[in-house]
Formats: structure tokens, C-alpha cells, sequence
């Protein structure tokens, strides 16, 4: 679903790769944690899939594209494909849950009929059932995740890439959403999760690579957050 191939990552004015000669292969369907010490290179690598970022060399593909290629003008279709989750949840303030998650939908042209009964789906499986009308401020943290984890996976993009998703909430309330992620790659949706949350890694004991300084220093099925290291 996403390969990397000695890929590396060199920013404008910036004299150490942030990426060095990383290849690396995802499958379809699997849950991998991207794990490392802050500056590692874990967001650059997000940030490749996505094309917001272009590779200094080698080649990143998404499910048999080669992004680096890809002219703009395709971008949105990729992006189309990857839904995206942020440790700063990135609502829309002044809309509603339901609007929240409805506009990702309207974006993409869908009718009102489909939106009317695709949303409240989304919304009770991540256990939004009931506060549909509430605004973002309205929220816990943990809920206003919630919504966000909703709005990428309403239009069931075959890829979920999650920089830091509990990165501003407590331990119990980071469980609960890896787990609701847990439930979503269930569903057969890819995810890469960029982390430092060391509980949680242990906890549900996935595929982890670890990047050091842009390098892959460990890739572990059933893996922990240090790996004995
Ligand atoms: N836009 C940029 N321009 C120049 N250097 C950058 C840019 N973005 C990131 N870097 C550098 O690239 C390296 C990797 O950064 P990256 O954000 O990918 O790390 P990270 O592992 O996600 O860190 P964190 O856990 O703190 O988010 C760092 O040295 C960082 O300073």
C-alpha cells in the first residue's frame, strides 16, 4: 500500500537529511506504529505520503503510484485516498460534529442523501451518537478526536495517517482512541501512526518502526515502544 524506497529527505537549507535512504514497505490492512525521539523524521515520512513534501531521492509509492512523479493537478485525488489525523484535532470551530464531518464529504461532491446517512454512521461508530449539534468547543479532547478520526475515515480512505493523534490527551482517553483506530483498521483500512506514546505502543503491541537521526533502526512485528534498546 505505501513503499518506500531508498528514500531520502534533505530540507532547503538544511545540512542533515531528515530522511537517509529509507525503504520500507506497508501492506494493505496493517497497523504500523512510526516510533522515535523528536526530530527523527517520523512527520517528514507522513508528510512524503501525502505529497506535501517531495523526496530528495528514491521513490515513495502510494498503493502502486509513484507520488514523486505525480503531477499537482493529481494531488487531490491522492489525498483523496489518505485520511489524515493531527495531535491538534483541526475542526472547524463555528461547524457542528455533524457539519465538521459533513464538509469532507461536501468537498468531494457527494449528494445530500448520501451525506445524510453516511455521517450518522460514521458518528456511532466512533461513539458520537447524541451530540451531532454540539461545536468543537463543546468537547472534551478526547471527543473532539473523535470528530476528526471521523471526518478522515467518513469518505473510507484506504490509507489513515495519524501524526501524534493522542499526543494532547490523557493516558485512558489515548487508549480509547487507538482503540476506535484499532476498530477502523479492522475494517481493512491501512494505518501509520507516528507516536512517542510509549503505553500505548506497548499496549497493543503492533508492527513498530523506529527511526533515529532519518534512519529505520528497528522494524518489529508485534513490537514495543523501545525495543529493548
Ligand atoms: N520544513 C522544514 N524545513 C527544514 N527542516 C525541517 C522541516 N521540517 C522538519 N525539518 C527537520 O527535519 C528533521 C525531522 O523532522 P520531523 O518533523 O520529521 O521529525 P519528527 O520525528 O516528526 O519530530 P516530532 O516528534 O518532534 O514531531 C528535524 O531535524 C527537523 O528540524
Amino acid at each position: 500500500m505505501i513503499r518506500f524506497e531508498n528514500v531520502s529527505k534533505v530540507y532547503p537549507r538544511s545540512n542533515r537529511p531528515a530522511l537517509s535512504d529509507i525503504s520500507l514497505d506497508v501492506e494493505r490492512g496493517e497497523f504500523v506504529f512510526v516510533v522515535g525521539a523528536s526530530g527523527s523524521g517520523k512527520s517528514t515520512l507522513l508528510r512524503l505520503v501525502l505529497k506535501e513534501e517531495n523526496v530528495t531521492q528514491g521513490t515513495v509509492l502510494v498503493a502502486g503510484q509513484d507520488v514523486g512523479r505525480l503531477p499537482q493537478r493529481k494531488v487531490p485525488r491522492l489525498r483523496r485516498e489518505i485520511g489524515t489525523v493531527f495531535q491538534d484535532f483541526r475542526l472547524l470551530p463555528n461547524k457542528t460534529v455533524h457539519q465538521n464531518v459533513a464538509f469532507a464529504l461536501q468537498v468531494l461532491g457527494r449528494s445530500r442523501h448520501a451525506i445524510r446517512q453516511v455521517v450518522p454512521e460514521t458518528l456511532e461508530m466512533v461513539g458520537l451518537e447524541g451530540k451531532e449539534k454540539r461545536l468543537p468547543h463543546e468537547l472534551s479532547g478526547g471527543e473532539q478526536q473523535r470528530v476528526a478520526i471521523a471526518r478522515a475515515f467518513v469518505n473510507k480512505p484506504p490509507i489513515l495517517l495519524c501524526d501524534e493523534p493522542t499526543g494532547n490527551l490523557d493516558p485512558t482517553t489515548s487508549l480509547d482512541i487507538v482503540r476506535l483506530l484499532d476498530r477502523i483498521n479492522r475494517t481493512g483500512t491501512t494505518i501509520v501512526m507516528a507516536t512517542h506514546d510509549d503505553d500505548i505502543v506497548d499496549q497493543l503491541r503492533k508492527r513498530v518502526v523506529e527511526l533515529d537521526n532519518g534512519h529505520v533502526v528497528r522494524d518489529e512485528n508485534k513490537g514495543v515502544y523501545g525495543g529493548g534498546r
